[in-house]
């Protein structure tokens, strides 16, 4: 395959992948997103009306096959793709809508355009800018694409849309405004040149006439005595390329359908054997333009890929991150959705204890709670009201009843104590309340701050329901406890307190006998004021005695019953309910908004697009350049081919292939590996960093590769392995960090020949993966987190499946890799040991 044929060749592709999506060069695709058609090269073929534009395109295909007739015929664009095949082979042309018919009878070709253009615009002479792909693979052609617009007309003629001229203009003008289009203007030669509107809006859209290629038609058909030598030389209308002379079959050939090659060679003898055009003959023809346009076409191509390249990989950043803000796509099993939800669970609980444990903010307004409101109502009970001397001196003589006490008021001092207790109740409870306002408000935020769950609305309100009947419980649980805590200071009062009270006897009624007497209700009095103010005044203390203990068991009880029960189980009764439900039910609570999972569909086919696109850049642009020709001159060739005397020791070679996520250990375990066993160990990722430390022309891509994430083509990492492993002189090897992906895998096994002994895998989570590598500090440019992640992609998306092909065949050996090294390396001992 030549360059030219792989630049040309991969435009198509990309070509025909974005019409597959809906962008197409007509403007009307999918506007949200970077039309990557537009950035690619192209040649639009404009011209009036009877111009000669489809005898251009039927001359250089060198077949009759676009339909006829009059009023305008073109009615969609059409990509017309050349492919030129082998001398001899059969010549045939393929639609992309319908991708498994190969035509061989250009009639049909014909009739199929003209089927096809009415499916989408209707018999009426409606014009649409969906275009219709066609290819031709022939012997007779050169590699070029080339698009036939609808004939720029300037009346409607019956049957037409008023707007036709307007609308054509405007079609054709969607392509060539664009930069990267080159203009293939027609004009009939036997008409003056100022008067062609394909030159009129070519020169319109550039000025400069840069991508523009002048073809004059007809030449032939112009009056007797006259000729377009002026045009043709330049000299009337100046563009940047020559112009083409052209002259196309006559209506005569046409009706006797005369072969196309001998319209050619008809043409080719006109031009040879033209008084007047003589000197310009081996500039000048149909086949001389198509050969002029492949060049510059694929010259084009080739100075674009760098910005096509920057385009896709911006749209790719792009996409990816606006994937991951949509999130991916919800499993359809039930399995999966349970899983998926209770993943999200997980997520919201892992936010919600952070604002709890202080990662987050919020949870220092439950201290708040405790160190401020609590304080401030217990400071805030009306113990002076009960204190009063009215007050203490009604309680104690109730307490007394028909006797007054002799001593001290027991009874008195009970009810005075029991009865100002009951007043810690409030702010118990407030403080209860108060907690659990605190939590319910995180568990809202927490659900707000949850990514995962942001469009699952249901969901949400699901889990802010269940977390809240959770919270309700705890809530009614710390009410009884706080509330116990206050009736157990009145169910027992400390009498250490009282007996530590100074001992200041009530002074006793005596009588003259120096008896004591029995107070009479009178007598009462004679304790006075100063009693009863020294009652409140033990009761008060006592009381703060007990608020000073309250202060500090209500957060308890509050913690304990509500903190930390949010903490363990908040969710558990939502988990065990949900575990029940059935697959329908699971995925109403994950129903999304259809236009998001609209978006995220389009997101990802395109993502697939650009990524696709980019590989196949990568493959054009980097291996036709000669890099993969040189590497594939080295001595392996030969032993690859067998065209070594003897055959490579290592085709019989025992081969374990260590993979494992970047940073699970591959490299560590080889290394402890080699020095128990006689094996030898090659990193691929080694091996490429040393290819490009060694000034190999494929250094640069290697580099960008690796510092992008990316899997570098397969036949480099395989030609260094296998060059290795012939230079080692072992035949016992462990492979770390390859097969990477499916590629990687197949053109070993078609390479090496060579089947794994096993397959190690270092199990590891991402989050340890990530902690390894951040502290790796090898200088390894890629060891840094945008490329890490970027790492874990390549790692789930192309590795994990070739970890499962294994699997399949019963040939992986997992290792839980998050363990210490030495735990790791007695696992894999054993695996070598048997
Ligand atoms: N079991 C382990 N526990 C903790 N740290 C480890 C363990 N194994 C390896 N490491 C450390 O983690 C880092 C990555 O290990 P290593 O380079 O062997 O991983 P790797 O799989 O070869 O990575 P990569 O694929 O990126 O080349 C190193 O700094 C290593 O010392
Ligand atoms: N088969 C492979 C292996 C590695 N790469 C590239 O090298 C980078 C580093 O690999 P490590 O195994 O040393 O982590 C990796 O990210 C790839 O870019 C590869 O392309 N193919």
């Amino acid at each position: 395959m030549t360059t030219m044929e792989s630049l040309i060749g991969l435009v198509n592709r990309i070509q025909r992948a974005c019409t597959v999506l809906g962008d197409y060069g007509g403007g009307t695709g999918s506007n949200a997103f970077n039309s990557l058609w537009e950035a690619l090269p192209t040649v639009a073929v404009v011209g009036g009306q009877s111009s000669g534009k489809s005898s251009v395109l039927e001359s250089i295909v060198g077949r009759d096959f676009l339909p006829r007739g009059s009023g305008i015929v073109t009615r969609r664009p059409l990509v017309l793709q050349l492919h030129k095949t082998d001398d001899g082979t059969e010549e045939y042309a393929e639609f992309l809508h319908l991708p498994k018919r190969q035509f061989t009878d250009f009639a049909l070709v014909r009739k199929e355009i003209q089927d096809e253009t009415d499916r989408i615009t209707g018999k009426n002479k409606q014009i649409s800018p969906v275009p219709i792909h066609l290819s031709i693979y022939s012997p007779n052609v050169v590699n070029l694409t080339l698009i036939d617009l609808p004939g720029l007309t300037k009346v409607a003629v019956e049957g037409q849309p008023e707007t036709i001229a307007e609308d054509i203009e405007s079609m054709v003008r969607t392509y060539v405004d664009k930069p990267n289009c080159i203009i293939l203007a027609i004009s009939p030669a036997n008409q003056d040149i100022a008067t062609s509107d394909a030159i009129k809006l070519a020169k319109d859209v550039d000025p400069t006439g840069e991508r523009t290629f002048g073809v004059l038609t007809k030449l032939d058909l112009m009056d007797k005595g006259t000729n377009a030598l002026e045009v043709l030389e330049g000299r009337s209308y100046r563009l940047q390329h020559p112009w083409v002379g052209i002259v196309n079959r006559s209506q005569a050939d046409i009706n006797k359908n005369v072969d196309m090659m001998l319209a050619r060679r008809k043409e080719r003898e006109y031009f040879d054997t033209s008084p007047d055009y003589g000197h310009l003959a081996s500039k000048m023809g149909s086949e001389y333009l198509a050969k002029l346009l492949s060049k510059h076409l694929e010259s084009v191509i080739r100075t674009r890929i760098p910005s096509i390249l920057s385009l896709i990989n911006k749209s790719i950043e792009e996409l990816e991150r606006e994937l991951d803000r949509m999130g991916r796509p919800v499993a359809v099993d039930a399995g999966a959705q349970l899983y998926t939800i209770l993943e999200m669970c997980r997520a919201f609980d892992k936010i919600f204890k952070e604002h709890l444990d202080g990662g987050r903010p919020g949870g220092d307004r439950i201290y708040g709670v405790f160190d401020n409101q609590l304080p401030a109502a217990l400071k805030k009970l009306p113990f002076d009201r009960h204190l009063s001397l009215q007050s203490v001196k009604k309680i104690v003589s109730e307490a007394d009843g028909y006797q007054p006490h002799l001593i001290a008021p027991e009874q008195g001092y009970r009810r005075l104590i029991e009865g100002a207790l009951g007043y810690f109740r409030g702010p118990a409870e407030a403080s209860v309340d108060a907690v659990h306002y605190v939590l319910k408000e995180l568990v809202r935020k927490s659900i707000s701050e949850t990514e995962e769950l942001k469009r699952f609305p249901s969901l949400q309100v699901e889990l802010a329901a269940a977390a809240n009947s959770s919270l309700e419980k705890f809530r009614e649980e710390s009410k009884k406890s706080v509330i116990r805590l206050v009736d157990m200071e009145s169910a027992y009062l400390t009498a250490e307190f009282f007996r530590k009270l100074p001992q200041e006897m009530e002074r006793p009624v005596t009588n003259n006998k120096n008896q004591t007497a029995s107070p009479s209700p009178a007598t009462l009095d004679q304790y006075g004021d100063g009693h009863f103010r020294r009652i409140a005044s033990n009761v008060s203390a006592y009381i703060n005695m007990v608020a000073d203990t309250l202060r500090n068991t209500i957060p308890k009880a509050c913690v304990y019953c509500q903190v930390r029960q949010a903490k363990l189980a908040l969710l558990n009764y939502f988990y065990s309910q949900i575990s029940k439900r059935e697959g329908k039910q699971l995925g109403q609570l994950l129903d999304e908004d259809p236009a998001l999972m609209d978006r995220r569909l389009e997101c990802a086919k395109r993502l697939e697009l650009y990524k696709k696109a980019r590989d196949e850049i990568d493959a054009v642009a980097w291996l036709s350049n000669r890099h993969i020709a040189l590497i594939m001159e080295t001595p392996v060739d030969a032993l690859i081919k067998g065209e070594h005397e003897s055959p490579p020791r290592w085709k019989k070679s025992t081969v374990v292939f260590v993979l494992g996520g970047p940073g699970s250990g591959k490299g560590t375990q080889c290394a402890n590996l080699v020095k128990h066993f006689s094996y030898t160990h090659f990193s691929a990722g080694d091996l490429l960093r040393a290819e490009i430390k060694s000034g190999s022309q494929f250094g640069a891509m290697i580099q960008s590769m690796i510092a992008e994430g990316r899997i570098v083509p397969s036949e480099i990492t395989v030609k260094l392995l296998c060059k290795a492993m012939e230079e080692s002189g072992n035949d016992k090897f462990l492979i770390d960090g390859f097969p990477r992906n499916e590629e990687n895998r197949i053109v070993f096994e078609n390479v090496a020949k060579i089947e794994p002994a096993f397959v190690l895998f270092f199990d590891c989570p991402e989050d340890e993966l990530e902690r390894r590598i951040m502290s790796r500090n090898q200088g390894r440019e890629d060891d840094n987190i945008e490329t890490i992640k970027k790492r874990f992609k390549v790692f789930v998306e192309s590795t994990l499946p070739i970890i499962s092909y294994y699997e399949s065949k019963g040939k992986l050996r997992k290792i839980n890799a998050a363990k210490p090294s030495e735990e790791v390396f007695e696992a894999v001992k054993v695996l070598f040991a048997s």
